[in-house]
């Protein structure tokens, strides 16, 4: 397990842009190697920010959108245009920005592909059958209660170890019904990105970065096999130690 480092920016603006570019120029290096990069996307409030972000530098990145895939950490089990998908948000703001390859986006299945149960089990034979590796980047964002992707404190999807994504029908937060990656494959990733802003979350960011027990804290369990990197802005940076 790699040790997380931590860097600090002073607003969500400001974390948006240092990511995009760091996206950027990790997919172009990537593509440089010959390989074409996966990345898993998240929802959640600094997710707009972020595609946008990653949409207005792309034009001159380098990066061939063509070539990069796409998945996601989460979802809301909704309809697939309902404004609650983190799809419909990231294809907004980014997916429909750039010329990526329709075939390489992976949304999560929506209300009307079949029951919650068969979304989990149809995304992770997606994932394993089309991923041919680990992800690249894991953007990731936290919920104030410490929550990552769709895997929230105390539920039993904490758990969950024989396979690569879930149903949740409880979620604390609305929508209710989510399908969430779990830590197996969320920790099968090169490296993972969390991307944290606001005073509410600072106690939970704390936590998590100095190693609390994922059942409190579930974004404590995840960690990147090359590197986990805390993007916070001052706010949710309030608190660490
Ligand atoms: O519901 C969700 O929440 C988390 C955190 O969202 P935020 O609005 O508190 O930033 C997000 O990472 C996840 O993808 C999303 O489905």
């Amino acid at each position: 397990m790699t040790e997380a480092t931590v860097e600090v920016v002073p607003d969500p603006e400001t974390l948006a842009t240092r990511v995009a570019a760091r996206l950027l120029e990790r997919l172009a290096a990537v593509q440089a190697e010959g390989r074409v990069p996966s990345i898993s996307l998240t929802g959640g409030s600094i997710a707009e920010k972020l595609h946008r972000e990653v949409a207005r530098l792309s034009a001159t990145s380098g990066v061939d959108w063509s070539w990069v895939e796409v998945w996601w950490g989460d979802e809301r089990f909704v309809a697939r245009d309902d404004a609650d998908r983190n799809a419909r948000q990231a294809r907004h703001a980014l997916l429909d920005q750039v010329p990526v390859d329709p075939a390489r986006i992976h949304e999560m299945p929506a209300t009307g592909d079949g029951d919650i149960e068969h979304a989990a089990a149809a995304y992770a034979e997606e994932l394993r059958s089309r991923s041919e590796g680990p992800f690249d980047v894991m953007m990731l964002g936290m919920g104030p209660d410490g929550h990552v992707a769709s895997l929230f404190p105390g539920h039993p999807q904490l758990d969950v170890d024989d396979r690569d994504a879930v149903a949740v029908t409880d979620s604390p937060k609305p929508p209710p019904q989510r399908v969430s990656l779990t830590y197996r494959a969320l920790n099968r990733s090169r490296s993972v990105w969390f991307l944290v802003t606001t005073e509410d979350k600072a106690e939970a960011a704390a936590a998590a970065i100095s190693g609390a027990d994922r059942h409190d804290y579930p974004a404590a369990g995840v960690h990147g096999q090359d590197e986990t990197v805390w993007f916070l802005d001052e706010a949710a940076a309030s608190r660490l130690g």
